[in-house]
């Protein structure tokens, strides 16, 4: 035992020495903010969190594990910043869905979520300073893209200022954990897809419900003892559920992809990602030629969409994310030869690749 209270008084030690070192670190930062707010710079600087991260988990010689640093460092610097200005984000709700995971995995617990109730309105929360950054779904990698939000960027002035990937799993949850006690089953038609195989071989006599959130379907399960719903740990949590299966999704490496939406434009990282779209006139090999100018100057295109323009019938605007940064001089010089091929353009942001 001599042993042990002797390890727990090192420990003590070290935990004061976190603290004083915490609170210096808070010192600085409250020095750096006054700079920004003098220099009207945007006090959240992605580019610079991203390099914190990096530098660190790079640093690191365990045995703390990487992944618990970077969320030991996103509450440090999401603390650090709300001394600099709480920063409001508008995330489509309602709690506990994993758009709201979404943005506390980004932003941290000392930011201020503001549940959205649809894509539009987190667009509109942004755009009226209702709140400093918006987090909305763009893709799964099972079910594909969420087309409002491609539509959304049309007529938006808002830049993309970051990306978020959450790994999806899907918990089954009710208000007892008890099996026995579900009667019924609630969820988004999404979470039911991705749970097909493993709801018929475990729940076949169940009759299962399609609401418009798994988040509403953990609301509604939180009031129905007789209730079950499929959904994400947050949900757990804001509706004080208990998990009865935990992980019933089918598939593995099921991802969803987070687009963060504000004023800003992140400078570059070395590790960045450009959205942009675009619209071609109905030649032939038009498409080809536009596309040709990012071949040519050997850039990555990730992705590419085509949405109807809503402008024209039968005509189409096309979304392409490529590898790298809109200051880098290839890009620059690939979208200046791109832009000549282009019946319209616009660039939608330049951020820092998420972590996934
Ligand atoms: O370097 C800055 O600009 C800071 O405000 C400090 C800090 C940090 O805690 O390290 C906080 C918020 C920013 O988004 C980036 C970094």
């Amino acid at each position: 035992m001599k042993r042990l209270d002797e390890l727990r008084k090192n420990i003590d030690a070290i935990d004061d020495e976190i603290l004083h070192l915490l609170n210096k670190r808070a010192e600085y930062v409250i020095e750096v903010g006054k700079i920004k707010q003098k220099s009207n710079r945007p006090l959240y600087v992605p580019s610079r969190e991203k390099a914190i991260y990096d530098r660190l988990v790079k640093k690191n010689p365990g045995p703390f594990p990487p992944n618990a640093l970077r969320s030991v460092f996103r509450e440090i610097i999401s603390a650090s910043l709300s001394l600099e200005e709480v920063q409001k984000i508008s995330y489509l709700g309602p709690e506990g869905t994993f758009t709201h995971l979404a943005g506390i995995k980004h932003f941290g617990l000392s930011s201020k979520m503001i549940s959205a109730r649809s894509i539009p309105e987190v667009f509109e929360d942004v755009e009226k300073k209702r709140a400093d950054y918006g987090v909305i779904p763009i893709e799964n990698s099972l079910e594909g893209v969420v087309n409002h939000t491609l539509d959304m960027f049309m007529d938006s002035d808002l830049n993309i200022c970051g990306e978020i990937f959450i790994e999806v799993n899907h918990n089954l949850m009710n208000k007892s954990g008890v099996f026995e006690d579900i009667k019924r089953i609630y969820s988004h038609p999404h979470a039911i897809a991705q749970c097909r195989n493993w709801l018929n071989n475990n729940v076949p006599n169940i009759q299962i419900f399609e609401v418009e959130s798994t988040a509403k379907a953990a609301e509604m399960a939180s009031k129905d003892s007789s209730a079950a719903a499929i959904g994400s740990e947050m949900a757990e949590i804001v509706y004080s559920l208990k998990v009865v299966h935990r992980g019933i999704e089918d598939f593995a490496n099921n991802f969803t992809r987070f687009l963060i939406i504000g004023d800003v434009k992140p400078e570059k990282t070395g590790n960045d990602k450009t959205s942009l779209v675009f619209s071609v006139t109905h030649e032939a090999g038009s498409l080809y030629s536009a596309l040709k100018a990012f071949a040519d100057s050997d850039i990555n295109m990730t992705k590419i969409e085509s949405r109807p323009s809503k402008l024209k019938t039968w005509e189409y605007v096309f979304y392409v994310d490529i590898d790298g940064h809109i200051s880098d001089p290839m890009i620059k010089k690939a979208i200046d030869s791109f832009t000549g091929n282009v019946s319209f353009f616009k660039i939608l942001g330049s951020y820092p690749k998420g972590e996934k």
